[in-house]
């Protein structure tokens, strides 16, 4: 469609960071080409000031932001916000963000999913007390309660005795380390459609070697996100150091698809990704050990024809919505109303 054809502005609320893995020149492009222009919102100025805009984008902490939400939805009941912020925050806390998949039901498989025994600490008392975490296997990891995007919530260690516990910083989730073969799946969810790629983990660690340690903490931050692709010019290169040219088998893809389409409709979120690992000990156990809200999409092969169908559905929805006078509700709830383009799996 041509630009003096357009049917959708998108406002993009981004961290700089964010912005500049995710706004690329080739997404702008292929957008533009199917009538989506983007635009960026200017932090500097009151977004209800902005606009017009069909369709807000973002990915910015606070209750400041939160208000300018408000404000704009109010002024503007027909345009979509992409996600409801109260939607976003569950995913803020580890332990509201894996509630959600130990109330998820998949039927009819013979493969198993869960979350690890995990325990939450909010002070040094409890950490000190033994009868919280007598119940726990070592090693654990632990976890930064909050995750709020900052580089403290991705500070993590693996704790291979009780005695190193009085190193850590509450409040933290202690979160049983489970060997998994030291590759991580990470399932990209946007909107109807998944895609789930291999990632280096952390590697396994066998009984000898939590005997053996000299180290009773170790710590670590944003293992399966080593590589920066905006260090890497060459695509290819950059998938190459980033998925894995294993022979690790993926997990079926129907049970990834069945897990991501119940997440998103129980959460009402369109855009976030889940990490998998496969339980060493059964070859059919899949745990769900984090939920993060806008991942880096960029690192999705093909993430600019995903997203940008992903805003010509969401377009057509809205416009359909506001035809039936309806107020545009798309929340990850929703089915949004497409046909079969690519490769990608439909939900
Ligand atoms: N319970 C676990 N058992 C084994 N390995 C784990 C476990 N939890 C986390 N890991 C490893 O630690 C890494 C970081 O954990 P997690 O994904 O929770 O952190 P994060 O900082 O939120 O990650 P992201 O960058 O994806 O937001 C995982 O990618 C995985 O390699
Ligand atoms: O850094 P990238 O853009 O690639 O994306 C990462 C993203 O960082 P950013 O939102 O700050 O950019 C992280 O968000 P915060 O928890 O820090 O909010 C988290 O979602 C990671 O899981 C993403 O990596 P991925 O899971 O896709 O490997
Ligand atoms: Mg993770
Ligand atoms: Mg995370």
């Amino acid at each position: 469609m041509a630009d003096n054809n357009k049917f959708g502005v998108i406002g993009y609320a981004l961290a700089p960071k964010k912005q500049n893995s995710f706004i690329r020149e080739s997404l702008l492009t292929l957008a533009k080409s199917r009538g989506i222009q983007l635009v960026r919102v200017d932090s500097n100025r009151s977004l209800a000031d902005q606009g017009p805009f069909d369709c807000i984008l973002h990915k910015l902490y606070g209750d400041d932001w939160k208000r300018q939400l408000q404000e704009f939805q109010t002024r503007n009941p027909n345009a979509v916000i992409l996600d409801a912020p109260e939607a976003i925050e569950r995913l803020h806390n580890r332990i509201s963000m894996l509630q959600v998949v130990s109330e998820l039901r998949v039927d009819d498989r013979t493969e198993t999913f869960g979350i690890p025994k995990q325990i939450v600490i909010y002070d040094k008392e409890t950490l000190s007390d033994s009868q919280a975490w007598e119940s726990l296997k070592f090693p654990v990891i632990a976890k930064p309660l909050v995750a709020d995007g900052s580089a403290k919530s991705h500070k993590m260690a693996l704790v291979f005795s009780h005695n190193a516990l009085n190193k850590l910083k509450p409040p933290i989730v202690l979160q049983e380390f489970v060997n998994h073969g030291g590759v991580i799946f990470k399932v990209y969810v946007v909107g109807e459609h998944v895609r789930c790629v291999k990632r280096k983990s952390l590697p396994d660690v066998s009984e000898e070697k939590v005997l053996g340690v000299s180290e009773d903490l170790l710590s670590f931050s944003q293992v399966s996100n080593l590589a920066n692709r905006d260090s890497v010019d060459d695509d290819e290169k950059f998938y190459q150091m980033m998925n894995l040219d294993d022979t690790t088998e993926m997990p079926p893809q129907p049970f990834i698809v069945d897990i991501a389409s119940g997440l998103r409709r129980a959460m009402k979120l369109n855009l976030f990704n889940f990490d998998v690992i496969r339980d060493a000990r059964y070859g059919n156990r899949y745990l769900i050990i984090d939920i993060n809200y806008f991942p880096g999409y960029a690192k999705m092969p093909g993430y600019e024809s995903v997203l940008t169908q992903f805003f010509v559905d969401l377009m057509h929805k809205k416009e359909l919505e506001v035809q039936e006078g309806n107020v545009a509700k798309i929340d990850g709830s929703d089915e949004v109303l497409t046909e079969e383009k690519d490769e990608d799996v439909k939900v």
